[in-house]
Order: C-alpha cells, then sequence, then structure tokens
C-alpha cells in the first residue's frame, strides 16, 4: 500500500484542482473528474499528471483505480507542492532550452493541461506552437533579451498559459497513453479543442460567450464566439448565420474586425474571428469615465473618421450593418512603430489615424442587404425613426445615426433612452447635453449625422472626406512634409557646399599650373588646395586627384 501511495504521490500533483485549499478533492471526485475530461461544462480541476519515470500506475488509463479511496487528510499529504517534482521545478526546467528531440515529441504528445477556468478543454488536445513572428513574441523575446536572462519569464496571462501547456506537453514526453487510446481521444476532441487554447472569456451578449484563444498551430490568438444556447431550430440560428454571411462577402478590410472561419459544434455556431486586444469601444468609454476622463475631440474626431471608412466599405458592399454601438466597435493597439515597419500602413493609406488605434466594426449578426433588406432591428437606444417606422429606403442613413449617437456617447453624453420622450427628442435633431465643449464645426457635423431626415445625414463616403475630420490628418501630414521638406534642405546645401569645395579645388591646380607649376613639397605653399586628408565630395574622395603630372598633385 505504501508503494502504490508513493507512486500516486509522485505522479499526481492536485495544486491545480485547489490553490487556495479550500476544496474537498477526496480521491472520488479526482476520480470523476478524470472520467469527466472532456466535457465542456466541467470547471472544477483537473489533476496534473507531473512527469515521472515509473509507469507502474498511469492515471490516464481509464482502467486505473486506487485500491482503496484515499481518505481527504491522507490525500493533501500526498501533495507535491515542495518536493523536487513541484510543478515550479518543471516550469523552471520547461523555461530552459530543450532539444529538438524533446520538442517534436511533446508536440506529438496528446496531454493534461490544467488551463485555468474550463479545464477540461484542453486536455488531451496537441500543445500550442509559438509563433515566432507575432508582436507579442518579438517584444517578449527583445525584453528577454534586453534583460539578459536565461531563463523565461512570462508576465502575462497569455505567456503563463502557453507556458503551462508546453510544459505539460513536456510532461508528456513520458507518454502515458498508448497510440491506439491516443489516435481515439483525439479523434474524440472537438474541433475547437483540438484547434485552439482557450485563454480567457473575453465577454458575452446576445449572440453567446467569446474567448480569448490561441490557434494551436500558428501561435495567435483569435477571438472566438460561441453561441449561447443550441443553434438548430432557435431565433438565434438566423444571427449566426447573417454573422457568417457578412464577413465571407465582406472579406478584409482594417476597420472591419476580420473573420477567419466558422463552424457548427454540438448544435452550437462557432465563429473565428480577429482578436482585438483593446476590447470594445464601450470598455474604453467606461474605463475613461472611472478615470474621470473624457476622449479629446481629436480622439473623437478620429474615432469618426475611422468608423466611416469600415461604414464606407460595408455600404460599398451592398450592406448596411444595423447595429453601430460602442460595444460593436473594437479596438486594435497600434503596433509601435518599429515593429510595423516604416512604410504606411494600409490605414493610413485609407485615412485612419496615424497615432493611437484601429477602431474595427464587429458584430455582424444584423447586416443585411440595402437592396433587398431583411431588417433586424439593433439595439434601441441607437436606433433612426425610419427604421422603426418600417421605412428601408435609406438603410446606410441608420448606420451613419447610430454612430453620430455612438461619437456622442464617447464624447461623455448621458446614457441613451430606449424609449419614451427622451428617445423620440434625441431624434427631433437636438444634441444632448455634453460635459466637454466641442468646437462649432464638429458640433455641427455631429448633428448633421442626427438630422431626422436620413437624406440629409452625410454617406459614409462624404464623412471620409469631410475637412472636419481630415483637418486632423491634413495637419499631421502637414508637420510631417515639413520636417523632410527640412531635411531635404539641408541636404542639398550639404551636397552644394561640397560641390562648391570640389570644384575649387579642382581650379587651384591648374591656376598653380598657370602661374608656374610648384612641387609640392613639405606642405608649404599649397595655395586652396585642401588640407591634408581632408574629403571632398563623396565617401570616397579621399583619393588623391591626379592631373597627369608627375610628382604634382593635390
Ligand atoms: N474580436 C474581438 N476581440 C476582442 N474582444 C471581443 C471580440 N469580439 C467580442 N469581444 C468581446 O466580447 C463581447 C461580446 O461580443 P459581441 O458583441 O460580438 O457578442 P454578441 O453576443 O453579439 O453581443 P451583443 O449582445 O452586443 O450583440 C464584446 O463586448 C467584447 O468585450
Amino acid at each position: 500500500m505504501a508503494v502504490l501511495f508513493d507512486g500516486i504521490s509522485q505522479q499526481l500533483d492536485f495544486s491545480s484542482c485547489d490553490e487556495g485549499g479550500s476544496s474537498d478533492n477526496s480521491w472520488d471526485d479526482c476520480a470523476s473528474d478524470l472520467s469527466r475530461i472532456r466535457s465542456p461544462s466541467s470547471v472544477c480541476g483537473t489533476p496534473r499528471v507531473q512527469r515521472h519515470r515509473s509507469r507502474s500506475i498511469t492515471l490516464s488509463s481509464p482502467s486505473f483505480q486506487p485500491a482503496n479511496p484515499i481518505p481527504y487528510a491522507a490525500w493533501r499529504k500526498l501533495r507535491l507542492c515542495e518536493s523536487p517534482s513541484t510543478p515550479k521545478s518543471l516550469l523552471s526546467k520547461s523555461s530552459q532550452p530543450c532539444s529538438s528531440t524533446k520538442r517534436s515529441r511533446s508536440q506529438r504528445t496528446l496531454r493534461f493541461s490544467s488551463a485555468a477556468g474550463n479545464v477540461t478543454q484542453s486536455c488531451l488536445a496537441p500543445s500550442v506552437n509559438v509563433n515566432p513572428f507575432t508582436r507579442e513574441t518579438v517584444c517578449r523575446s527583445s525584453e528577454l533579451h534586453e534583460r539578459n536572462r536565461c531563463r523565461s519569464d512570462y508576465d502575462d496571462d497569455y505567456g503563463h498559459r502557453l507556458k503551462n501547456n508546453l510544459t505539460s506537453s513536456e510532461e508528456d514526453d513520458e507518454a502515458f497513453l498508448p497510440p491506439k487510446k491516443q489516435a481515439v481521444q483525439a479523434f474524440m476532441l472537438s474541433r475547437y479543442e483540438s484547434e485552439f487554447l482557450e485563454l480567457e472569456r473575453i465577454g458575452t451578449g446576445e449572440f453567446g460567450a467569446v474567448f480569448k484563444c490561441v490557434k494551436r498551430l500558428d501561435g495567435c490568438l483569435y477571438a472566438i464566439k460561441r453561441s449561447r444556447r443550441p443553434l438548430a431550430g432557435s431565433a438565434n440560428e438566423q444571427l449566426a448565420l447573417k454573422e457568417v454571411y457578412a464577413h465571407a462577402v465582406l472579406g478584409h478590410h482594417p476597420h472591419v474586425v476580420r473573420y477567419y472561419s466558422a463552424w457548427a459544434e454540438d448544435d452550437h455556431m462557432i465563429i473565428q474571428n480577429e482578436y482585438c486586444d483593446g476590447g470594445s469601444l464601450y470598455d474604453a468609454i467606461m474605463k475613461r469615465e472611472v478615470q474621470g476622463e473624457l476622449f479629446s475631440q481629436a480622439e473623437l474626431k478620429d474615432l469618426l473618421l475611422q468608423v466611416s471608412l469600415g461604414l464606407k466599405y460595408i455600404h460599398s458592399s451592398g450592406l448596411v450593418h444595423l447595429d453601430i454601438k460602442p460595444s460593436n466597435i473594437f479596438i486594435c493597439q497600434r503596433p509601435s512603430a518599429s515593429a510595423a515597419g516604416e512604410g504606411e500602413s494600409e490605414e493610413e493609406e485609407d485615412g485612419g489615424s496615424s497615432a493611437g488605434v484601429i477602431y474595427k466594426i464587429g458584430d455582424l449578426g444584423h447586416v443585411t442587404s440595402i437592396n433587398s433588406p431583411q431588417v433586424e432591428e439593433g439595439d434601441s437606444r441607437f436606433l433612426a425613426t425610419e427604421v422603426l417606422h418600417e421605412d428601408y429606403s435609406h438603410l446606410p442613413k441608420a448606420d451613419i445615426f447610430a454612430l453620430g449617437l455612438t461619437v456622442l456617447q464617447a464624447a461623455g453624453a448621458p446614457p441613451l433612452p430606449q424609449n419614451g420622450d427622451e428617445w423620440h427628442s434625441l431624434r427631433t435633431g437636438q444634441l444632448p447635453s455634453m460635459p466637454q465643449e466641442l468646437s462649432p464645426p464638429f458640433r455641427s457635423l455631429l448633428q448633421l449625422l442626427l438630422d431626422p431626415d436620413p437624406t440629409k445625414r452625410l454617406s459614409a463616403k462624404e464623412l471620409c472626406k469631410h475637412t472636419v475630420l481630415r483637418e486632423e490628418r491634413t495637419g499631421r501630414l502637414a508637420a510631417q512634409l515639413r520636417r523632410e521638406l527640412n531635411v531635404e534642405k539641408f541636404r542639398t546645401a550639404m551636397l552644394e557646399k561640397e560641390l562648391e569645395e570640389a570644384r575649387s579645388a579642382a581650379l587651384s591646380p591648374q591656376q598653380s599650373l598657370s602661374v608656374g607649376l610648384q612641387p609640392i613639397t613639405n606642405g608649404e605653399n599649397t595655395g586652396s588646395l585642401p588640407k591634408k586628408g581632408r574629403r571632398l565630395v563623396g565617401r570616397n574622395t579621399a583619393r588623391s586627384v591626379s592631373f597627369g603630372c608627375p610628382g604634382y598633385r593635390v
């Protein structure tokens, strides 16, 4: 029995089941966890199988049962937290460079991982590759290089989770599943589980839940939307399908959240989208509110311009969004200049801001066609009156109306009413009272977006060209051009000076020839000849210039 306990104690670590020690994990609990290991609903920590040379007892074998249930108190004593094989030591082992043989083996093996939250989803799934080209990886490796550390030190959640995952796969070097079982279990994994490692839940909405995931193959982050309720036959089905159809038709634009893939799983729709690391505009507004800050007018113009660019693209594709609002506009932090390279980004060419963030339109669940609309009204707080009255003749202008209200929200306007008198008065063209003074041209522009008559509202295309929005960018461009012009002027002046010097240097010997050749002796009497070692035009002009007179040179 002692031998049996010893074997178990060296293979199991329940620290991930109960970090705080408050859980009542008995053997039975953990054994049942093992049996539920592929159930997505299971959230309790899964016993972590530690790397160990002895294979006398392998927990991965479903047939394994302890001879006797282990009492709770005794069980807790079996934890390996401070033993030489604790997870800590395993982590540090994994952070050291490992041989290529080991890496390739770990990539092949299936493993148990103890990813926090939805633990069991990633169990038995393949490991995650680390993409060396992502911004995160590049930044991290340069940081590590700077600090001259030999141990990797991931300080964010992504790093931790990735690391845990990689560590787990290394632990699995001592593969405990026979090949047939591995194959069967891999087969039983869903596409979501086998292709992605779930890092955290980042949001919930009408559609369902959204998770931040890393794709095991490419090591990149994605936002994965999973519909909340089983879809077949539900009203949610249309919403999900609309989103997929719209994404597929729209393709790729810098101001529309990028779509990668979609599939159905267990009667749920799963959509793989670009992950926007700045969250939603709604989150950003809330954050500013807490900090007692407001979006500046320049930021508001930037927001309006960028979303207009996205809308222009959607509208020119014959579609309308119909649910524009702060929680459906997502933010990507702009990569630093060094990471982005020196050339202008696509956004800038398309008129976006060169500083700060990139705004992207997301959540295409209400998208419909302009010409044959099937309108599923979006959030009533942002709804234009004509849509409420089922007048669909100017649908793109309904997006413009919602965009106007979105910008007002970012400017600090009070929360919008869902209905009632206040709702109607907002639709008479009156701007709500604002906590900040907006310039008259910008205020009039916003007023124009909220005009009760949709035909008077500007189109997205007109907005993108509007001088009020362009002046910021024009000003920035002008400043940049001025800087470049100054550099060029300076360069030209330098070249002119060098040319002048070269000319006079070339002229001097001829002058000296006309007055009688003087051999160069000890450096005296050199007239206007360049001083010794002085360079002429270009970098290679330290060479002597010969005039074909032996004994005479300049
Ligand atoms: N691509 C993404 N990148 C980052 N976070 C995202 C992304 N997509 C969604 N989220 C987060 O998940 C939340 C809900 O997402 P989304 O609005 O798409 O779901 P929904 O169910 O359609 O919501 P709604 O009720 O607004 O229609 C967002 O508010 C945001 O915090």
